[in-house]
């Protein structure tokens, strides 16, 4: 549900450019990238290895600065901003979820549930918390220590925990991709359930053309530049295209 001109936009990034390195070992990994992610939609960003996925995750996310370019998130423009405004953004209107699910080892689900709002210097709400570990199936588990939870119960505690502070945006980098493809449905199912439901703003980067198909849109990466996208992406159809943007890359490699 893209909406006419900018305003519509969770996340937006204009002209994004970012180099690594210097001289002959530089690295173009983002070579200018324009793109909107309209509030209330699920994207997936997808594009070969090298491509620039996670650098325009981090670059969206304020975890690393563009060369040029803004990204402005619910209006507010990141660039430019402290480290210390950087951190209290992400914190505060930005959910994370990693492949490595990241939860704290020795905090039970409520407790890593509760991380962001204690980072925050807020009281832990408590029927924030329960709600949000309802929703991803886990009211039964709240006190379970990640230890004792399998991998899908511990990327649905990490969902929760993006959940619980109701961000803007939640940036999911291969959530699925240390789940084997049954539990990898079901913490998709909970991810499109947050859009649909809720009305939350995802954008997941995925190698996987399956997981792709639970998102509203795919966008497509190459050379660190916009390669296309598909609405309504299915299976089949991400396929094609990867095959098509490899092939690409290879005939630009060839040159
Ligand atoms: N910290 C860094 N220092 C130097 N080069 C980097 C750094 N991070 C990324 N790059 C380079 O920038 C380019 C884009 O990398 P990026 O990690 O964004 O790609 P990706 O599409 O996420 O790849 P993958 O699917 O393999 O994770 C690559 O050529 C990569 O080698």
């Amino acid at each position: 549900m893209d909406r006419p001109g900018n305003e519509g936009d969770a996340v937006r990034l204009e002209g994004v450019r970012k180099t690594y390195g210097a001289g002959d070992s530089e690295v173009v990994a983002l070579a200018g990238v324009t793109v909107g992610f309209a509030q209330g939609t699920f994207t997936a960003v997808m594009g070969p290895s090298g491509s620039g996925k996670s650098t325009l995750l981090h670059c969206a996310a304020g975890l690393d600065q563009p060369d040029a370019g803004s990204v402005t998130i619910e209006g507010v423009e990141l660039t430019g901003m402290s480290e210390n405004e950087l951190t209290k953004l992400r914190r505060d209107r930005i959910g994370f979820v990693f492949q490595a699910f990241n939860l704290l080892p020795a905090l039970n689900a409520t407790q890593n549930v509760a991380v962001p709002m204690r980072l925050a210097g807020r009281k832990p709400d408590a029927a924030r918390i329960e709600s949000v570990l309802g929703k991803v199936g886990l009211a039964n588990r709240r006190d379970h220590m990640p230890g004792q939870m399998s991998g899908g119960q511990q990327q649905r505690v990490a969902i929760a925990r993006a959940l619980a502070t109701g961000p803007a945006v939640i940036f999911a980098d291969e959530p699925t991709g240390a789940l084997d493809t049954s539990t990898a449905r079901e913490v998709l199912g909970l991810l499109r359930d947050a859009v649909d439901k809720d009305g939350q703003t995802i954008v997941m980067v995925t190698h996987d053309p399956m997981a792709a198909s639970y998102a509203d849109k795919a966008i497509f990466l190459a050379d660190g530049r916009l390669a296309g996208e598909l609405r309504s992406p299915t299976p089949d159809s991400v396929a094609e295209r990867m095959t098509r943007i490899g092939a690409w890359q290879e005939r630009v490699a060839a040159r």
